[in-house]
């Protein structure tokens, strides 16, 4: 199915001065309560079986906004406030406006086609029913993004009736998603206005009761931040879920399509870096205890943003995540980049800049899709001239689809090759890209791969290998638990999170390599 390319979304530079010490003071307000274990909430939507786990939402952790900070790369950053260690949780936050997934879903399958026509252009009829017609991912995306603008345009009216005895929660979340807008906009463009009420209304309303003749967050201006810094679906891009939706009976089995999460944006980037987020949604239970039960009933059943740390943090060091699939070679990742106005100088970039400068290959050539012995000579040429964790990493889109295609037709010796390669892969992953998708994806295979070994080996009647088995189910349990948080230390609750994560990046063709999304 030909689709309409949307451009990735784009995380803009700020140059707003207010916005960064606003957001800092929201941060100051919002609950530090303890926290005990958040990770439940990205196992299912009934309550926690734990009954002694509680968790606070927002939930912000060691971590404090700076400013031009030394240890920051640019600008505002989010910087940890003591040493942290690997699967802590850093924040947990609700979207401060999000497209509803379930109204989503019933506006994708009742939509009258003719309103998304301008941008919708290969709308695929179904061959055996014509008058079925299958609407497609960028049909999919702009109703999520009308949704969002809805949302934001509702938090507005908010701000603009002051009559109303309004929820805190949602006067914050308005005063939020302000901060929010005017810290992507630069200080020229932000109009005078005596109160946080009153910018909002100037900048957003129609019928705003001010001096400017227009409004300057327009429809397009709203789109263009939405598009720059709203989080889209994870694992999937819009294609896939609007595939699902269409072949799939009960198909809304997303949770999530859209968000804006200010807080985020604040991370800067990195290629190797120190921090992860996943999603979940707060169970529908009494059991979250937030500083104040009336944000609770609010929060009940909304999806939640939770960051892990990766690796240990230093004190003072800056948060890092990667705005683009890690997986790609240096050149690719910095024209993938470069559409967010920066070049990238992280440890990674500079090593492998090294690496490849002083390597008599340059450049590696380029390897006949889908042919094994070409895939095979260029992964040899990495392992034995230029075999650095990095330029391991940044070729692991290759090494996956050499995995995948060698595996096709497996014998054990192939295996045995393959689990080698992978070991290395998979130590690379730790150093540059812990607990990324493609990390997992190797783990996975590599679970899988000595549990065929321990089978073989049984069958033979060769030596066991149970040391394989071991050494997999601890390296992916670990991984597991870096990215998902710490489950509560609880084996049941990594199984399903395993679990979840295989049905995910399995695929039938084999295991997933993420090109244009990541996790
Ligand atoms: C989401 S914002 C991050 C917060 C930003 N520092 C601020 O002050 O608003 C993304 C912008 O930060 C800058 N940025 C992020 N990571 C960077 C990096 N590694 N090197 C240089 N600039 C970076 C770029 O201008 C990018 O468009």
């Amino acid at each position: 199915m030909p689709k309409a390319k949307r451009k990735p979304k784009k995380k803009a530079a700020s140059s707003s001065s207010d916005g960064g010490e606003s957001i800092n003071a929201g941060v100051a307000n919002l609950s530090l309560s303890p926290l005990n274990d958040v990770s439940p909430l990205l196992l299912s939507s009934a309550a926690p079986k734990d009954k002694t786990l509680s968790f606070t939402i927002p939930y912000i952790g060691p971590i404090s906004l700076v400013q031009q900070h030394q240890s920051v790369v640019h600008g505002r950053g989010l910087v940890v406030t003591r040493d942290v260690s690997a699967g802590e949780c850093l924040f947990v936050i609700p979207a401060v406006a999000a497209a509803p997934i379930d109204e989503v879903y019933y506006r994708f399958l009742d939509e009258d086609e003719e309103d998304y026509d301008d941008i919708d252009d290969d709308i695929e009829t179904s061959n055996n029913d014509a008058s079925v017609v299958k609407k497609d991912g960028p049909h999919l995306e702009s109703i999520a993004e009308d949704m969002l603008i809805e949302q934001i345009q509702s938090l507005v009216d908010i701000l603009d009736d002051k009559e109303s005895a309004c929820a805190k929660e949602d006067i914050s979340r308005a005063h939020s998603l302000l901060n929010a807008f005017v810290s992507q906009m630069s200080s020229d463009e932000v109009p005078s206005a005596a109160t946080n009420e009153d910018l909002m209304k100037t900048l957003l309303l129609s019928n705003a009761n001010t001096d400017m003749d227009k409004t300057v967050l327009d429809r397009e201006t709203m789109l263009n931040i939405i598009r720059r810094n709203a989080f889209g679906p994870d694992f999937h891009n819009y294609d896939t879920v609007a595939t699902c939706w269409n072949t799939t009976p009960d198909g809304k089995k997303y949770n999530r399509l859209l968000g804006v999460y200010p807080l985020s944006a604040m991370i800067n980037h990195s290629c190797s870096p120190n921090a992860v987020r996943v999603f979940g949604r707060i169970p529908n239970s009494s059991s979250c205890h937030p500083s104040g039960s009336e944000i609770c009933d609010k929060i009940q059943g909304r999806e939640v943003m939770l960051v892990h740390a990766n690796k240990a943090i230093a004190k003072g060091t800056e948060i890092t995540w990667s705005y683009i699939p890690p997986s790609n070679p240096l050149n690719e990742r910095r024209e993938a980049l470069s559409k967010y106005g920066f070049t990238c100088n992280c440890l990674r970039c500079v090593q492998e800049e090294k690496a490849l400068t002083a390597s008599p290959l340059t450049t590696l050539g380029d390897h006949l899709p889908g042919n094994e012995a070409s895939m095979r000579d260029m992964i040899q040429t990495i392992e034995q001239n230029l075999s650095c964790n990095e330029i391991r990493v940044s070729y692991a889109s290759l090494y996956l689809e050499y995995f995948n295609t060698a595996l096709a037709q497996s014998d054990i010796d192939k295996i045995n090759d393959i689990l080698k390669l992978a070991t290395r892969l998979h130590f690379s992953f730790v150093a540059c890209n812990n607990a990324c998708t493609e990390h997992l994806s190797i783990l996975h295979m590599c679970y899988d791969l000595a549990g065929v070994l321990h089978t073989h080996s049984l069958q033979h009647k060769s030596e066991g290998a149970m040391t394989q088995v071991r050494f997999w189910t601890e390296q992916l349990k670990k991984t597991v638990m870096t990215r998902y948080g710490n489950l509560g230390e609880n084996l049941e609750n990594v199984r399903a999170l395993m679990k979840h994560s295989k049905l995910v990046l399995r695929r039938k063709d084999g295991w997933y390599s993420v090109n244009d999304k990541f996790i």
